[in-house]
Protein backbone atom coordinates (compact mmCIF):
# COMPACT_ATOMS: atom_id res chain seq x y z
CA UNK A 1 0.00 0.00 0.00
CA UNK A 2 1.42 3.27 -0.86
CA UNK A 3 1.04 7.01 -0.03
CA UNK A 4 0.15 8.69 -3.41
CA UNK A 5 0.54 12.02 -4.58
CA UNK A 6 -2.15 13.81 -7.28
CA UNK A 7 -2.04 17.19 -8.74
CA UNK A 8 -1.38 19.84 -12.03
CA UNK A 9 2.22 19.57 -13.40
CA UNK A 10 4.45 21.99 -11.03
CA UNK A 11 2.04 21.40 -7.83
CA UNK A 12 4.73 19.89 -5.82
CA UNK A 13 4.49 16.22 -6.27
CA UNK A 14 7.92 15.11 -6.77
CA UNK A 15 9.43 17.83 -4.33
CA UNK A 16 6.78 16.68 -1.43
CA UNK A 17 6.76 13.31 -2.24
CA UNK A 18 10.25 12.72 -1.97
CA UNK A 19 10.76 14.56 1.59
CA UNK A 20 7.47 12.55 2.60
CA UNK A 21 9.62 9.21 1.94
CA UNK A 22 13.08 10.74 3.44
CA UNK A 23 10.72 11.53 6.60
CA UNK A 24 8.54 8.03 6.87
CA UNK A 25 12.02 6.02 5.70
CA UNK A 26 10.13 4.81 3.05
CA UNK A 27 11.56 4.03 -0.90
CA UNK A 28 10.18 7.08 -2.96
CA UNK A 29 9.19 6.56 -6.93
CA UNK A 30 8.13 8.88 -8.94
CA UNK A 31 5.71 7.36 -12.48
CA UNK A 32 7.49 10.01 -14.41
CA UNK A 33 10.60 8.30 -13.83
CA UNK A 34 9.89 4.81 -14.34
CA UNK A 35 7.59 5.73 -17.60
CA UNK A 36 11.14 7.73 -18.72
CA UNK A 37 13.19 4.50 -17.91
CA UNK A 38 10.52 1.87 -19.47
CA UNK A 39 11.02 4.08 -23.07
CA UNK A 40 14.28 5.07 -22.85
CA UNK A 41 13.87 8.65 -24.06
CA UNK A 42 11.99 11.75 -22.58
CA UNK A 43 8.45 11.94 -21.91
CA UNK A 44 9.02 15.36 -23.76
CA UNK A 45 10.86 13.24 -26.69
CA UNK A 46 7.93 10.56 -26.91
CA UNK A 47 5.05 12.70 -26.46
CA UNK A 48 6.67 14.76 -30.03
CA UNK A 49 6.99 11.31 -31.48
CA UNK A 50 4.36 8.98 -31.14
CA UNK A 51 1.73 11.92 -29.60
CA UNK A 52 -0.09 11.58 -26.29
CA UNK A 53 -2.55 8.67 -26.82
CA UNK A 54 1.19 6.40 -26.46
CA UNK A 55 2.10 8.41 -23.38
CA UNK A 56 -1.09 7.55 -22.06
CA UNK A 57 -1.25 4.02 -22.65
CA UNK A 58 2.26 3.90 -21.61
CA UNK A 59 1.30 5.74 -18.34
CA UNK A 60 -1.54 3.74 -17.44
CA UNK A 61 0.67 0.31 -17.51
CA UNK A 62 3.64 1.97 -15.04
CA UNK A 63 0.88 2.95 -13.01
CA UNK A 64 -1.28 -0.32 -13.15
CA UNK A 65 2.11 -2.15 -12.14
CA UNK A 66 3.27 0.65 -9.38
CA UNK A 67 -0.03 0.59 -7.49
CA UNK A 68 0.49 -3.03 -7.44
CA UNK A 69 4.21 -3.63 -6.50
CA UNK A 70 5.40 -0.12 -4.70
CA UNK A 71 5.24 -0.28 -0.75
CA UNK A 72 5.76 3.62 -0.11
CA UNK A 73 5.86 7.05 -1.64
CA UNK A 74 4.19 7.49 -5.27
CA UNK A 75 4.69 11.11 -7.00
CA UNK A 76 2.42 10.43 -9.94
CA UNK A 77 2.58 12.32 -13.56
CA UNK A 78 0.19 15.19 -13.72
CA UNK A 79 -2.51 13.73 -16.32
CA UNK A 80 -2.14 10.66 -14.01
CA UNK A 81 -6.19 11.27 -13.46
CA UNK A 82 -6.96 11.40 -16.84
CA UNK A 83 -8.28 7.88 -17.88
CA UNK A 84 -11.19 6.28 -15.68
CA UNK A 85 -9.08 3.20 -14.96
CA UNK A 86 -6.09 5.09 -13.31
CA UNK A 87 -8.22 7.03 -11.08
CA UNK A 88 -9.71 3.52 -9.78
CA UNK A 89 -6.92 1.97 -9.50
CA UNK A 90 -4.93 5.01 -7.55
CA UNK A 91 -8.23 5.18 -4.96
CA UNK A 92 -8.32 1.60 -4.31
CA UNK A 93 -4.54 0.32 -3.73
CA UNK A 94 -3.63 3.63 -2.07
CA UNK A 95 -3.85 6.78 0.10
CA UNK A 96 -4.42 9.58 -2.66
CA UNK A 97 -3.48 12.87 -1.82
CA UNK A 98 -4.20 15.44 -3.86
CA UNK A 99 -1.84 18.37 -3.92
CA UNK A 100 -4.11 21.42 -4.81
CA UNK A 101 -2.84 24.28 -6.31
CA UNK A 102 -3.95 27.52 -8.37
CA UNK A 103 -2.73 28.16 -12.05
CA UNK A 104 -1.38 31.28 -10.86
CA UNK A 105 0.84 29.26 -8.24
CA UNK A 106 2.16 26.82 -10.29
CA UNK A 107 2.58 29.82 -13.53
CA UNK A 108 5.14 31.42 -10.60
CA UNK A 109 6.99 28.12 -10.08
CA UNK A 110 7.46 26.83 -13.15
CA UNK A 111 7.67 29.52 -15.60
CA UNK A 112 11.27 29.18 -16.58
CA UNK A 113 11.09 25.25 -16.67
CA UNK A 114 11.31 23.95 -20.38
CA UNK A 115 10.42 20.07 -18.97
CA UNK A 116 6.74 20.05 -18.78
CA UNK A 117 5.32 19.48 -22.57
CA UNK A 118 2.05 20.59 -21.88
CA UNK A 119 3.23 24.17 -21.02
CA UNK A 120 5.88 24.67 -23.87
CA UNK A 121 2.81 26.91 -25.42
CA UNK A 122 3.02 30.97 -26.38
CA UNK A 123 0.47 31.07 -23.19
CA UNK A 124 1.31 28.57 -20.68
CA UNK A 125 -0.93 30.70 -17.79
CA UNK A 126 -4.13 30.44 -19.87
CA UNK A 127 -3.21 26.27 -20.67
CA UNK A 128 -3.07 25.98 -16.75
CA UNK A 129 -6.16 27.68 -16.34
CA UNK A 130 -8.04 25.25 -18.79
CA UNK A 131 -6.18 22.25 -17.41
CA UNK A 132 -6.98 23.34 -13.66
CA UNK A 133 -10.55 23.39 -14.83
CA UNK A 134 -11.20 19.50 -16.79
CA UNK A 135 -8.89 18.44 -14.00
CA UNK A 136 -9.72 19.52 -10.54
CA UNK A 137 -12.68 17.19 -10.37
CA UNK A 138 -10.70 14.40 -11.49
CA UNK A 139 -7.93 14.95 -9.21
CA UNK A 140 -10.63 15.39 -6.05
CA UNK A 141 -12.48 12.45 -7.50
CA UNK A 142 -9.35 10.34 -7.40
CA UNK A 143 -8.34 11.31 -3.73
CA UNK A 144 -8.87 10.88 -0.30
CA UNK A 145 -7.36 14.39 1.20
CA UNK A 146 -7.02 17.73 -0.21
CA UNK A 147 -4.04 19.40 0.82
CA UNK A 148 -4.10 23.30 -0.66
CA UNK A 149 -0.15 24.29 -1.72
CA UNK A 150 -0.62 27.84 -1.79
CA UNK A 151 1.45 29.67 0.67
CA UNK A 152 2.77 27.06 2.64
CA UNK A 153 6.58 25.82 2.70
CA UNK A 154 7.19 22.37 1.53
CA UNK A 155 8.04 21.85 5.44
CA UNK A 156 5.20 23.10 6.33
CA UNK A 157 3.07 20.86 3.93
CA UNK A 158 5.13 17.83 4.92
CA UNK A 159 4.02 18.36 8.16
CA UNK A 160 0.88 18.71 7.63
CA UNK A 161 0.53 15.89 5.51
CA UNK A 162 2.19 13.46 8.29
CA UNK A 163 -0.49 14.38 11.01
CA UNK A 164 -3.50 14.13 8.35
CA UNK A 165 -2.20 10.69 7.75
CA UNK A 166 -1.77 9.48 11.25
CA UNK A 167 -5.32 11.49 12.29
CA UNK A 168 -6.62 9.45 8.89
CA UNK A 169 -4.83 6.12 10.64
CA UNK A 170 -2.66 5.27 7.47
CA UNK A 171 0.74 5.84 9.57
CA UNK A 172 1.92 3.22 11.91
CA UNK A 173 1.01 4.38 15.62
CA UNK A 174 3.84 5.93 17.24
CA UNK A 175 4.79 3.19 19.88
CA UNK A 176 3.70 4.26 23.05
CA UNK A 177 5.95 4.51 25.96
CA UNK A 178 6.23 1.22 28.49
CA UNK A 179 4.84 1.68 31.57
CA UNK A 180 7.51 1.50 34.11
CA UNK A 181 8.01 -2.38 35.64
CA UNK A 182 5.44 -2.91 38.51
CA UNK A 183 6.72 -5.79 41.21
CA UNK A 184 5.95 -8.83 40.61
CA UNK A 185 2.72 -9.80 42.85
CA UNK A 186 3.35 -11.99 45.31
CA UNK A 187 1.96 -15.36 45.49
N1 LIG B 1 4.94 24.51 -1.57
C1 LIG B 1 5.88 24.96 -2.40
N2 LIG B 1 6.40 26.17 -2.21
C2 LIG B 1 7.35 26.66 -3.04
N3 LIG B 1 7.86 25.99 -4.11
C3 LIG B 1 7.38 24.77 -4.35
C4 LIG B 1 6.37 24.19 -3.52
N4 LIG B 1 6.07 22.97 -4.02
C5 LIG B 1 6.87 22.81 -5.10
N5 LIG B 1 7.67 23.87 -5.29
C6 LIG B 1 8.63 24.07 -6.39
O1 LIG B 1 7.86 24.03 -7.59
C7 LIG B 1 8.57 23.37 -8.63
C8 LIG B 1 7.70 22.23 -9.17
O2 LIG B 1 7.61 21.18 -8.19
P1 LIG B 1 7.61 19.64 -8.61
O3 LIG B 1 8.58 19.39 -9.73
O4 LIG B 1 7.80 18.87 -7.34
O5 LIG B 1 6.14 19.51 -9.15
P2 LIG B 1 5.41 18.22 -9.78
O6 LIG B 1 4.03 18.26 -9.23
O7 LIG B 1 6.23 17.01 -9.49
O8 LIG B 1 5.41 18.56 -11.33
P3 LIG B 1 5.23 17.51 -12.60
O9 LIG B 1 3.81 17.03 -12.58
O10 LIG B 1 5.50 18.36 -13.79
O11 LIG B 1 6.22 16.42 -12.39
C9 LIG B 1 9.89 22.90 -8.01
O12 LIG B 1 10.88 23.85 -8.36
C10 LIG B 1 9.63 22.91 -6.52
O13 LIG B 1 10.81 23.16 -5.78
O1 LIG C 1 -0.07 16.99 -17.01
C1 LIG C 1 0.24 16.12 -17.85
O2 LIG C 1 -0.58 15.68 -18.66
C2 LIG C 1 1.62 15.59 -17.82
C3 LIG C 1 2.43 15.86 -16.75
C4 LIG C 1 3.78 15.31 -16.58
O3 LIG C 1 3.98 14.94 -15.23
C5 LIG C 1 4.06 14.14 -17.51
O4 LIG C 1 3.46 12.96 -17.03
C6 LIG C 1 3.58 14.43 -18.91
O5 LIG C 1 4.34 15.52 -19.39
C7 LIG C 1 2.07 14.77 -18.95
MG1 LIG D 1 7.06 15.60 -10.84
Amino acid sequence: MSIIFVGLPGSGKTTIGRQLARRLGVPFVDSDHVIEHRLGCSIREFFAREGEGSFRDVEQQVLDDLTQTHEGVIATGGGSVLREANRRHLHERGHVIYLRSTPEDVFRRVRHDTARPLLQVDDPLSRLRALFEARDPLYRNAAHFVIETGRPSVATLVNMIVMQLELAGHLPAQAPTPAPAQPAASP
